[in-house]
């Protein structure tokens, strides 16, 4: 479980995070949402120890994160995060067995177990096929697979993720999440795409201007009367097979009612909001 209580942060004079409070519960993926710059990177990077909030606490399994040593925190925390390994001169096969390092002693040699369980993460990204291949030559979407990899390989009982969808093509956005959502780990993920996060999180936080505006299941805070304010734009539920899914369209504007069909508006179910 990650807790955040009351957590405050400012980059220079600027407040960005305003008494946040969070629970990511064990064993849930709990999505962190909101528009650009409402604090979901800086949120995020306080749970794994990159910055310290300037009052409050983050906790992980009862622990303060702020005492806890860099390789503990590796052992309990893994993340994927954008700017990760951009031009590292590395291999995909050994990027994703850096994973494995809280595991082993300083100087340790990689054992056959280490390459067991980086071939396996591999294979479950669908990305063993680039395991020879050097990560910085890697389109957007590989390497996103292959951060994910290297989490996976990394073991930890607890999963953040910035975006991991950006780059990703539909079938890797749902392949990835889908698989995140099957590690029975805790998972934090920074998601833009409202409709994932319907899909695939049991819980979601909405951050406006550094605070909660929501919080609660997808069901209850991904409603037109919560989204509409906070994103400044039109929203519609529509309630599909085993669960709903949104669609948008701009406040203001000359275009069509409903893009790109603009004859399906009048079919659309109504919104709960
Ligand atoms: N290193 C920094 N120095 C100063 N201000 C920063 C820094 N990083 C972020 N900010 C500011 O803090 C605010 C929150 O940024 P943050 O990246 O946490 O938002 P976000 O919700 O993740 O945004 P996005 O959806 O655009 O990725 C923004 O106003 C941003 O400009």
């Amino acid at each position: 479980m990650i807790e955040v209580r009351g957590v405050c942060f400012r980059y220079g004079s600027a407040p960005v995070l305003r008494d946040v409070g969070i629970t990511a519960r064990d064993g849930k993926v709990l999505g962190l949402l909101g528009p650009n710059g409402s604090g979901k990177t800086t949120l995020l990077r306080t749970l794994y120890g990159s910055l310290r909030p300037e009052s409050g606490t983050v906790s992980i399994d009862d622990d303060d994160v702020a005492r806890l040593s860099t390789r503990e925190l590796a052992r309990r925390i893994a993340v994927v995060v954008q700017e990760h390994g951009g031009d590292l001169p590395v291999t995909v096969a050994d990027l994703v067995l850096l994973g494995r390092t809280p595991h082993r002693g300083s100087f340790a040699q990689t054992t056959a177990d280490d390459l067991d369980i980086a071939a396996d993460a591999l294979e479950r990204v669908g990305a063993i096929h680039l395991a020879g291949r050097p990560f910085a030559g890697l389109s957007g979407g590989e390497r996103q697979r292959v951060l994910v990899a290297r989490a996976l390989a990394q073991a930890a009982g607890h999963l953040l993720l910035d975006e991991p969808t950006n780059h990703l093509d539909v079938r890797y956005q749902h392949e990835v999440l889908d698989l995140v959502r099957g590690l029975g780990t805790t998972v934090v993920v920074v998601l833009h795409d409202l409709n994932l996060a319907a899909v695939y999180c049991d819980e979601v936080v909405l951050l406006e201007d550094g605070q909660v505006r929501a919080a609660g299941t997808p069901d209850e805070v991904l409603v037109p009367d919560i989204l509409e304010p906070v994103y400044e734009v039109r929203v519609r539920r529509v309630e599909i097979e085993g669960g709903f899914q949104l669609a948008f369209r701009p406040r203001t504007g000359t275009g069509p009612a409903w893009a790109p069909h603009a004859g399906a508006a009048a079919d659309l179910p109504r919104g709960r909001g």
